[in-house]
C-alpha cells in the first residue's frame, strides 16, 4: 500500500518555478528519501502534499486522502518543517504540551523519552535555546503522537554529529516500529545511510527515482593527489575518470569504477598525500546525471 502518492504535482510561484510534474510513491513502512540542491523544490513538494499551499496542478495524498479535503490525516503525521519558529517566551515543556493537546492523546511520557534522547532540556526558555536546541524541540514535537507518517525537511541542519547520530537511531527506531519516513535532504551520505529509495529533484523535476542499493553499485568517488615530482596527464588515461584538474603535481579528479585501479596507478607516483572522499551532492548531479539536462 502506498502512504504517500504525488500525482503530476505542479506549484509555480506566479511566473516562478517552483515544482513540475512531480510523481512518487511511497510505501508502507519504507524509509524514502527526497533529495536536491537548495531551491530544488523539495520544500514545495512537501508544503503541497501537506496542504499548507494549494497546488497549481496535479494531486497529492496521504494515506489515500488528500490533506486540502480531509484534515483528520494530520493526525497520523509528524511533521519537522526545515525551519522552525516559535513563541520565545514559552517553555519547551509548555509548548510540547500545547503541541501533544492537538492529538488528544497523554503524551508526557513520551516527551520526556524524547527529550532524554535528544538531550533537550524541557524546562528551558524557547528564546534562550540555540538554533541546534530549536531544531530538537521540532524533531520531538513531530514524533511525540507518535505519528504512522514522519515527514522531515532538512531534519539534520544545525544538530552537531552526535545529535544526528541519535537522531538517526530514534528514525530506524520509529521505522522498525511501523512509522514510514519521507526524509528530504541535500546530504547523499545521510540518504544513502537511512534510505531505501531515493527521489534526486533538480529544478523543479524529479529527474531519478532509485534504490539505494543500486545508487552505491554506481557509487562515484572524488580522489585529490598530491606528488613530489610533477604528474603527466598520461598517467591518467583510466577509464573511469573524469572532472580532471591537474596543476603544479596535484590532481584532482571523480572516479567512478573498481577503487583498486586508482590504488594501482596511485603506486606509480611518488606520493606527498592522497584522499579519497565523497563527491557533494552538486558533482554528482553534474556528472551522473548530466545526461538527464
Ligand atoms: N513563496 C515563494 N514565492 C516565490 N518563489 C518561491 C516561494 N517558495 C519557493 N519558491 C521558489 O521555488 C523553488 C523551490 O524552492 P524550495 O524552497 O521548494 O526548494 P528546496 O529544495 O526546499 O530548497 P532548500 O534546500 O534551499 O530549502 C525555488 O526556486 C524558490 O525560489
Amino acid at each position: 500500500m502506498n502512504v504517500i502518492e504525488i500525482k503530476n504535482l505542479t506549484k509555480s510561484y506566479g511566473s516562478a518555478r517552483g515544482i513540475t510534474d512531480v510523481t512518487l510513491n511511497v510505501e508502507q513502512g519504507e524509509v524514502f528519501g527526497f533529495i536536491g540542491p537548495n531551491g530544488a523544490g523539495k520544500s514545495t513538494t512537501i508544503r503541497t502534499l501537506l496542504g499548507l499551499i494549494h497546488p497549481t496542478n496535479g494531486t497529492a495524498t496521504i494515506f489515500g486522502k488528500s490533506c486540502i479535503e480531509d484534515p483528520s490525516v494530520r493526525k497520523d503525521l509528524g511533521y519537522l518543517p526545515s525551519e522552525v519558529f516559535y513563541y520565545d517566551n514559552m517553555r519547551v515543556i509548555d509548548l510540547l504540551k500545547y503541541s501533544a493537546s492537538f492529538y488528544g492523546k497523554d503524551c508526557t511520557a513520551r516527551i520526556k523519552e524524547l527529550a532524554e534522547t535528544m538531550d533537550l532540556d524541557l524546562k528551558k526558555k524557547i528564546e534562550d535555546l540555540s538554533f541546534g536546541n530549536k531544531k530538537k524541540v521540532g524533531i520531538v514535537q513531530g514524533l511525540l503522537h507518535e505519528p504512522k507518517l514522519i515527514i522531515l525537511d532538512e531534519p539534520t541542519s544545525g544538530l552537531d554529529p552526535l545529535m544526528q547520530q541519535k537522531f538517526f537511531e530514534l528514525i530506524e527506531q520509529e521505522n522498525k516500529k511501523g512509522a514510514t519516513i519521507f526524509f528530504s535532504s541535500h546530504i547523499l551520505s545521510e540518504v544513502q545511510r537511512l534510505c531505501s529509495r531515493v527521489a534526486f529533484i533538480k529544478d523543479g523535476r524529479i529527474i531519478r527515482l532509485e534504490k539505494i542499493s543500486s545508487l552505491q553499485e554506481n557509487s562515484y568517488k572524488r580522489i585529490h593527489l598530491e606528488a613530489k615530482s610533477g604528474l603527466s596527464d598520461s598517467l591518467f588515461k583510466v577509464p573511469g575518470i573524469s572532472d580532471l584538474k591537474l596543476e603544479e603535481g596535484k590532481a584532482d579528479f571523480i572516479f567512478k569504477g573498481n577503487i583498486n585501479d586508482i590504488v594501482k596507478k596511485a603506486a606509480e607516483i611518488n606520493l606527498r598525500n592522497i584522499s579519497i572522499s565523497e563527491p557533494d551532492l552538486e558533482e554528482i548531479f553534474m556528472h551522473y546525471y548530466a545526461k538527464e539536462d
